[in-house]
């Protein structure tokens, strides 16, 4: 059996402790990211029906266990929808998309009644946007234009070099932003024109947060 560092323990012991809270049968929403992964090798208990998959990683995975994947044309709303996150702050919002997946787990996320974000303590943040720079997908002929409007927000974009989204566009990753109020970052880059969306994740945050520690894990509501 592989020897697992002590963040990929965390990661683990998440992902056993999510089992709990998820709901079992019916149709599951599912992330992207290491964590998930972990997560994915124990949804056979949950004995799904199906699964709808924030990206074309997460549908290879489940998949290959045996889970039927779903078109989210064909689901009207999901109970749940289980991912990780980069950073996540007390309100329940967080940054995402470091595995380039934000706009398709931005989309499963608003049909979800239910939003379980699953991290290491390592995830959990005061304020966003310092630890994790804020990933916008950007349509690719926007890239200099959408780049020129974020330095005018105060923000340091970064083209993510040689990474293409499941939706054929490109990610600039923003450091430097000062967000004081999430979800009015999150609106101001969206309504840039050619951005597909950014990964400030306030407008819709997590209802749930479960957050492993070396202390075991604990389970944190919105403030
Ligand atoms: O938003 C994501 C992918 O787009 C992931 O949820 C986020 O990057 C966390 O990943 P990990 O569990 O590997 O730390």
């Amino acid at each position: 059996m592989a020897i697992l560092s002590a963040q990929d323990q965390k990661k683990r012991a998440v992902a056993e402790a999510a089992l709990a809270h998820l709901p079992k049968g019916g149709i599951l929403g599912v992330g992207t990211g290491s964590t998930v992964n972990f997560l994915i090798d124990l949804l056979p208990s949950l004995q799904l029906e199906a699964a709808v998959a924030s990206s074309k990683a997460t549908e290879d995975r489940l998949k290959a266990i045996g889970i039927e994947v779903i078109d989210l044309n064909h689901v009207g709303s999901l109970d749940a929808y289980v991912d990780g996150a980069d950073e996540i702050d007390r309100h329940l919002h967080m940054v995402k998309g470091g595995g380039a997946a934000l706009t398709r787990e931005k989309i499963v996320a608003s049909v979800a009644r239910e939003f379980i974000c699953i991290v290491d303590e390592s995830k959990w943040v005061t304020q966003l946007g310092r630890a994790f720079p804020i990933p916008v997908e950007v349509i690719p002929m926007a890239r200099s234009s959408v780049a020129r409007k974020i330095v005018a927000l105060g923000g340091d974009p970064a083209y993510r070099e040689g990474v293409v989204t499941d939706n054929g566009n490109v990610i600039l990753d923003v450091f430097n932003l000062n967000i004081l109020n999430p979800i009015e970052m999150e609106t101001l880059i969206n309504n840039i024109p050619g951005v597909v969306t950014n990964g400030i994740f306030a407008q819709r945050g997590a209802n749930l947060a479960l957050i492993a520690s070396d202390q075991g894990v604990r389970t944190v509501k919105p403030e």
